[in-house]
């Protein structure tokens, strides 16, 4: 497809596109952003002071032109630099991050709250540049171009052969927490739009193409996705967003868990089929994906990843510091069963199992229930890279385990029955997963406690950067863990 679309669709004027390094309109928004980002609930780098701005890249999705009259839509992909922590030795470091930007001569009121700023220089001075995902009318542009395959600028976009996207849906902004932006149009489709970036397809694409292509009817396939070739270079191109089916009336496995711990009910049940669900899903990665297995020496390097994750979210939260020696006998344990000759099948993984990624739906006949996963994008923290290598399915299983017991930690007000709560579901999980998969993740303990202690470790990070509040769940694990007998 060319760039001359419907007229739904913008035109590529693209003055600004291909911009490298700045110019003026990243000047005249340096200011807003370097503001509006890091209060934003996806900018990974809080804790690190935001130090400058580039700009990567620039596509007019719709014409941008202060006293324009209609709006505008602007994708940006920027690059941060931020400074180390305070006290930090680091250098500094940047990450990319994608933008979408309306452009209006002046707000809606029911457009305020999402306000970037008003530049008082360049080419959209005077002009309100705003959150475009707020915009209904914006975020349809964006529907528009996905149902229409082609590119624009450095920009591609793709349909999934025999797709059905309906068109003019209606589209909502999500507004649950999350480290990316979802909209859903229409209750038919829900478009997430990653926000930060790199080089290289996210696995939030390739391992739903790869499970839809082999039949698993677990996760939502992919209906198209739009991605940036990397300026200047020849590498992968960049994933930024994935439109899939939305999976109407389903509620996720957080929401259920508390409910059922507010009415003190057994959740054993639910947790049993979801083990089935997870042991399914990774059965048929091993089946599409490469896989491996890891001896002695990568397995002692894992159980060195997993200390040196450590040591730096102790530098980071000085209440992980007392318990360090603890949480390491778990790595070295596993280093020790390295060296007893232990090794480990690796494959393709889900890389931040947890409750609130698990959709529990009614089926299509209406008859049962179905679980289902979602958001394999892995561990937000990590490098692509990282996220996309093989890995034990005791990573996945042990990030699940910990849900039980973060679930179980937000009703611990009403009694210590919590605890027997949380022990039953985590033991009719692995009992699921055991039955579906024909391999029990408890016959191999060292991997297990190894990987729910590394994920302890990244939650105290996580909660701490993102939701200070709830840095107690995490850290009872902390506790817990460190004082477990060899
Ligand atoms: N296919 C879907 N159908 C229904 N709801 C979905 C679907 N995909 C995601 N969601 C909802 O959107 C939320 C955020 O999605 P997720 O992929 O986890 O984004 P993030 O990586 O930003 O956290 C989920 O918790 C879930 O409630
Ligand atoms: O879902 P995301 O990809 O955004 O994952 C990140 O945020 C999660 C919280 O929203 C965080 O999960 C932690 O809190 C959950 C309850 O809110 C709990 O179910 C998880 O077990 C716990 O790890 C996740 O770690 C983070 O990567």
């Amino acid at each position: 497809m060319s760039d001359s679309s419907s007229p739904r669709t913008a035109q590529a004027r693209l003055p600004l596109a291909g911009a490298p390094h700045g110019g003026a309109l990243l000047r005249s928004l340096t200011g807003l952003l370097a503001r509006w980002l890091p209060r934003q609930r996806w900018f990974a780098g809080k804790g690190r002071p935001l130090s400058g701005l580039t700009l990567i890249a620039a596509t007019e999705l719709l014409p941008c032109t202060a006293g324009g009259g209609a709006p505008g839509l602007l994708h940006l992909l920027i690059r941060t630099r931020q400074s180390p922590a305070p006290g930090s030795h680091a250098p500094p470091v940047g990450d990319c991050y994608q933008l979408l930007l309306g452009v209006r001569d002046a707000l809606p009121p029911s457009l305020g709250p999402a306000l970037v700023g008003r530049p008082s220089e360049g080419p959209l001075r005077g002009a309100s540049v705003y959150e475009a995902l707020h915009d209904p009318r914006l975020a349809a542009v964006l529907l528009e171009r996905l149902r229409t395959p082609g590119r624009l600028g450095t920009l591609s976009f793709r349909r999934a052969p025999g797709a059905h996207i309906p068109e003019g849906l209606p589209a909502r902004l999500m507004t649950s927490e999350q480290s990316n932006s979802s909209v859903v149009y229409g209750e038919s489709h829900i478009l997430k739009l990653f926000r930060r970036v790199s080089p290289g397809v996210n696995p939030d694409l390739e391992l739903p193409l790869a499970l839809a292509a082999a039949g698993c009817p677990r996760v939502p396939g992919p209906s198209a996705w739009f991605e940036a070739a990397w300026p200047g270079t020849v590498s992968e191109p960049l994933t930024l967003g994935v439109l899939a089916p939305f999976l109407p009336g389903s509620v996720d496995g957080w929401q259920l868990a508390i409910q059922y711990l507010g009415r003190r009910a057994d959740f054993t049940s639910a947790a049993h089929s979801l083990g089935r669900a997870t042991a399914e899903v990774h059965t048929t990665l091993a089946e599409a994906l490469p896989t491996s297995v890891m001896g002695r020496a990568q397995l002692e390097q894992a159980a060195t990843g997993m200390s040196e994750r450590l040591a730096e979210a102790a530098a980071a939260v000085p209440a992980l510091r007392p318990y360090r020696a603890g949480l390491r006998r778990a790595f070295e344990a596993l280093a020790d069963f390295a060296r007893r000759g232990g090794t480990c099948p690796v494959q393709r993984l889900h890389g931040d199992l947890h409750l609130g990624q698990v959709l529990l739906t009614p089926d299509a006949r209406g008859r049962g229930m179905h679980w289902s996963i979602i958001d394999f994008e892995g561990e937000p923290a990590r490098p692509l890279a990282e996220r996309r290598r093989p890995g034990p399915v005791a990573r996945d299983i042990a990030g699940m385990l910990r849900s039980f017991d973060y679930a179980a930690a937000q009703a611990r007000a009403a009694g210590s029955w919590v605890d027997g709560w949380s022990r039953a579901s985590r033991a009719a999980y692995c009992r699921g997963y055991a039955e579906a998969a024909g391999s029990d993740p408890l016959e191999r303990p060292e991997l297990l406690r190894a990987h729910e202690t590394d994920k302890a470790v990244y939650e105290v990070l996580y909660e701490a950067r993102h939701r200070p509040a709830w840095l107690h769940v995490p850290m009872a694990a902390i506790r817990r863990l460190a004082a477990a007998p060899d």
